[in-house]
């Protein structure tokens, strides 16, 4: 077979891994080398039951693989001028559809400050949309990746959670397809340093605590220590940087199908320790969810903790719709409240 010349690309310099001690999460790891089997299943299940995060290794990318691909993220944040991304800015609140840009400061995070980070959003089936200049000669690389994150690795680990469940294997994987109407996405996304005073107002909160609202979310793990996750004893603890792993967490669909076993456990990103800040942090995520027509309801009888009813459709297009509106009700424990198809979805600071 003839050997490919990929396109050049700038290389993308993360910052050096903190040099602070901070009190990290302890979290499953699991090997996607390994089949899958009924043990294996059960280390899945129980991290997902209890932290709803853990790791993923071995998912077949080498590390230089990993790299291009957050090269090629970089692009669409500093090789497309403002213009060109507000042409490419997908109109989020309005149509509760993730695609293309998330403009900086389209949120509103807490008391008037607004987000400083920017996402390009892309659908699994890239022709669905155009892409900035500087990024179409990596559409096809871009294309491979959605496909490896979707076969080797999202597939997988719905098995092992399907067993888990003592469902057939492929219960989950039956409503994951790759062809079909569905919002699956690759996102690169970018946070840039904010001013002492956007610090203050928001108690250091970048992003605020929320559930993801798919299935199941893929994070390429970076060296910027940033993400929290609210752990089952209530504090919130740091997600530590493991080199060419993944971060994997359960999200709403995967609570409401799985009637309330798997988690879709809270999280949230803050300001990075001392030695890191300055920098800008670079992340590559795979976002998956279930079919568009899929109802999000037990698949066995269980006692749901969380239930909801209408379709992944339904529910994706509310749940884009509401985030990062100023006017949030706020609760007795000062958390943020708002009440989507029925359901009671929290913000945390
Ligand atoms: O940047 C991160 O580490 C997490 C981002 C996140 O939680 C999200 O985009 O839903
Ligand atoms: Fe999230």
């Amino acid at each position: 077979m003839p050997t490919r010349t990929l396109p050049p690309v700038e290389p993308y310099i993360p910052a050096p891994p903190p040099t602070e001690h901070l009190d990290y999460a302890d979290l499953p790891v699991i090997d996607l080398s390994k089949p899958v089997t009924a043990e294996l299943a059960a280390v899945a299940r129980d991290a997902m039951r209890t932290y709803g995060f853990l790791y993923a290794v071995n998912h077949g990318y080498t590390p230089s693989q990993t790299k291009r691909m957050f090269d090629i993220a970089n692009i669409p944040f500093e090789h497309v001028s403002t213009e060109e991304k507000q042409a490419y800015a997908g109109d989020i609140k309005a149509t509760g559809s993730y695609q293309g840009y998330k403009m900086r400061s389209y949120w509103h995070i807490d008391n008037g400050v607004h987000d400083q980070l920017e996402h390009y959003n892309i659908n699994r089936d890239i022709t669905k949309k155009q892409h900035p200049q500087a990024l179409r000669p990596f559409l096809p690389e871009i294309e491979a990746f959605a496909k490896h994150c979707h076969f080797n690795v999202l597939h997988p680990i719905l098995r092992l959670l399907a067993v888990g469940l003592d469902m057939p294997e492929d219960a989950f994987v039956d409503i994951h397809k790759f062809d079909a109407k569905g919002e699956t996405y690759v996102r690169f996304m970018k946070y840039y340093p904010r001013s002492e005073e956007e610090e203050q107002k928001t108690n250091n909160v970048w992003l605020k605590g929320h559930t993801d609202f798919g299935s199941i979310t893929i994070l390429y793990s970076q060296p910027v220590a940033a993400l929290q996750i609210l752990s089952p004893d209530g504090t919130w603890r740091w997600v530590k940087h493991v080199d060419n792993a993944l971060v994997i967490n359960a999200a709403d669909a995967l609570e409401f199908l799985s009637g309330g076993v798997y988690k879709a456990t809270v999280h949230r990103v803050v300001q990075p320790p001392p030695s890191q800040r300055g920098y800008t942090r670079l992340g590559v995520f795979y976002f998956a969810m279930p079919d568009d027509e899929v109802v999000l309801s037990p698949m066995q009888e269980r006692e749901g903790r969380r239930v909801g009813a209408s379709t992944m459709e339904a529910w994706r297009r509310a749940r884009t719709s509401a985030y990062g509106k100023s006017e949030l009700k706020k609760d007795g424990s000062g958390v943020d409240v708002e009440v989507i198809n029925g359901v009671v979805v929290k913000h945390y600071n």
